[in-house]
């Protein structure tokens, strides 16, 4: 089976946990793009949906499925979104695509999360995938000089780009990310981290792992 394939299965998969007459949350990046293709199907059972970018709001509005404003909501029954790096734990790394803040703040307001990808994001350490970090871009040197000062490893610079937020990211290279909750707090503490790709204080509930024996439901252990 290809990577895609994968992803369409879980996407697939994730339907299982749409709740029927409320609003879910969708994450960013291809193997949210393929839930929200799946999700299209049965658009009419739900009241709607808040986005964590603007491309997957692109996307669900080509789909006709109608996008919330967050500050409209105060419920959302589930967020689904894929991750670059998920952990035995289900602490995961997101933000591979950039969309790591709107993520972190749509999950906030969820009750659960559905983390899909394939097997290839199952890790025993998180870290092998650079750590992104969302900076407000005035403070890009003065945060990078603080993560190796703090943690080692080394921030790259995402190279012409800029968040929906108007921001920088860094991607971290080089972590051994052995307590992902005590760093992503520490990281969220230096001046100028809007904030980074660790999502471990707030974890997945549920991994649905696209592998070539079929969907894996994984729980944290
Ligand atoms: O910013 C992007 C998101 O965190 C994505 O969920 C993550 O990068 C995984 O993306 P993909 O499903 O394309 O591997």
């Amino acid at each position: 089976m290809t990577q895609d394939e994968l992803k369409l299965e879980v996407a697939k998969a994730a339907i299982e946990y749409v709740v029927p007459d409320t609003i879910i949350g969708v994450g960013t990046g291809s193997t949210a793009n393929f839930f929200i293709d799946e999700l299209a199907k049965i658009k009419g059972t739900i009241k709607g949906t808040v986005a964590s970018s603007e491309a997957t709001a692109e996307r669900l509005k080509g789909h006709g499925i109608p996008v919330f404003d967050l500050n409209s909501v105060d419920e959302m029954s589930v967020y689904i979104d894929g991750a670059d790096e998920a952990d035995p734990g289900l602490c995961l790394v997101k933000g591979g695509g950039g969309a790591l803040t709107r993520e972190k703040i749509v999950l906030a307001v969820a009750d659960k999360f559905v983390c899909i990808a394939d097997d290839s994001k199952k890790v025993d350490v998180l870290g092998k995938f650079p750590l992104p970090i969302e900076v407000i871009p005035m403070a890009r040197s003065y945060v990078a000089r603080e993560v190796v000062k703090r943690f080692g490893g080394e921030p790259v610079l995402r190279d012409g780009f800029t968040t929906d937020n108007g921001n920088v990211i860094l991607d971290v290279h080089g972590l051994e990310i052995v307590d992902p909750v005590s760093m992503e707090n520490e990281l969220n503490s230096i001046v100028g981290v809007v904030t980074n790709g660790l999502f471990a204080a707030r974890n997945a509930d549920v991994f649905l792992c696209g592998t070539k024996d079929g969907v894996e439901t994984i729980t944290a252990k």
